[in-house]
Parts: structure tokens; sequence; C-alpha cells
């Protein structure tokens, strides 16, 4: 049975697909939920499918808390869920492909720094693109840059409003990371 843990800074909606996909697994279990933000609400999901969670800081993250912690609780996969920090060289180093990573767009398409949440539907909506989609990636020490596992596309109508775009986005992200991270352990 691997271990997986979730880090998320915000609502956790993908979160929560993931645990509600794992919740009987005999292949993986969600052993924690960690956020940046102690009012994020992904911690309020965690306490609903009887997930352990901590929060910790930026400094915390930079300095090694967050890796001891990881390696305490035996953690086999690192999912990063909507996590809007930097991961460290150091940690990255102690889960070689092991540390997946969902961004919401069709990178190497509106990635980088500052692309997050609804920065990147409202660059695709700016920039009048057709289609736009979900990346999932391994993580690497730059933003965005890791080795493309997996990527879905949905159509992007001229009157869709960035928050349809979000919308649309979501949906595919519910539908397939579970899976997809499924299918890696
Ligand atoms: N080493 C890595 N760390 C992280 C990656 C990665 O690929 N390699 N992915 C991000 C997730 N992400 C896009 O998928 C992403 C998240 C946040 C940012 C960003 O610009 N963040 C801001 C800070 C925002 C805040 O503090 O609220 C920043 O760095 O200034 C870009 C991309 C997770 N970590
Ligand atoms: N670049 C990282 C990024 O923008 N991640 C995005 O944050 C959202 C988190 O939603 P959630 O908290 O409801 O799962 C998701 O759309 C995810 O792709």
């Amino acid at each position: 049975m691997k271990r997986l843990a979730i880090l998320a800074s915000g609502s956790g909606s993908n979160a929560e697909k993931i645990m509600e996909h794992f919740k009987n697994s005999e292949k993986g279990q969600i052993a924690l939920v960690a956020s940046n933000k102690a009012e994020a609400f992904v911690l309020e999901r965690a306490k609903k499918f009887n997930v352990s969670s901590f929060t910790f800081s930026k400094k915390e993250l930079e300095e090694g808390f967050l890796l001891e912690k990881l390696k305490t609780e035996k953690i086999d996969w690192v999912i990063l869920a909507g996590f809007l920090l930097k991961i460290p060289a150091e940690l990255i180093r102690a889960f070689p492909d092991r540390m997946v990573n969902i961004h919401p767009a069709l990178l190497p398409k509106y990635g980088g720094k500052g692309m997050y949440g609804a920065h990147v539907h409202e660059a695709v909506k700016a920039a009048g693109d057709s289609e736009t989609g979900i990346t999932i990636h391994l993580v690497n020490e730059n933003y965005d840059e890791g080795k493309i596992i997996f990527q879905a596309a949905t159509p992007v109508n001229p009157d869709d409003s960035p928050e349809d775009i979000a919308t649309k986005v979501h949906a595919l992200e519910h539908r397939y990371f579970p899976e997809v991270i499924d299918s890696l352990l």
C-alpha cells in the first residue's frame, strides 16, 4: 500500500476527489494533507475524510521541516493539488519521479511564476484561445517544467468568461487527476 501526501494551498476540490478515489483503495492511502495556509478549506475537507493534516510555513518548507515530516510519515508519493509555493530542490530529490503536480492549462503554454489559479484562465481568455485544458506532470526545480505525464483539452467558446473556463478546467481535473495518480502507483 503506497502512502500519499497531498499539498494544497486553497479550497482543495482536487484533494477531495483524490481522497474520495482512494478511500477504499488497496493500492494507495492518502496519509496526509498539508497546507501552507492555516485557513485553507482543504484542511476541512481532510477532516471529513479522517485524513491527518497539518500546516507549515514557507520558512519551514525551505528549511526542511516538511521533508522531515514526510520521511517520518513514510510517505511514498507527494501530490501537489493547488499548492502555490516553490518546492525546494532538496525535497524534490527526496522523491525522485514521485512528486506530481496538476496545472490548469496545456503546458508549456501559460506556465511559470505568476501562472496559478484564475491568472491562468484570465490569460487564456485574453489570448482568445479556442481550447485550454490540464497538464499533470512530474515536479522539477522549476515551475511547470517537469516531465508531462498527461494532458486533456476542452474547447473555449468566444463568450466564455475566465470563470466559465475555470469550471471547464476543474471538471477535467476532477475527472482525470485521481485516475492518473492511481495509474502511477
Ligand atoms: N519546484 C516546483 N515547485 C512547484 C511546482 C513545480 O513545477 N516545481 N509547481 C507549482 C504549482 N504551480 C503550477 O502548477 C505554480 C504555483 C504557484 C506559482 C507562483 O507563481 N507562485 C507565487 C506565490 C503565490 C503565493 O504565495 O500565493 C510565486 O512564486 O511568486 C507558479 C506555479 C507548485 N510548486
Ligand atoms: N499553477 C498551479 C495551479 O494553478 N493549480 C490549480 O489550482 C487549483 C486548485 O483548486 P482546488 O484547490 O479546488 O483543488 C486547480 O485548478 C489547480 O490546477
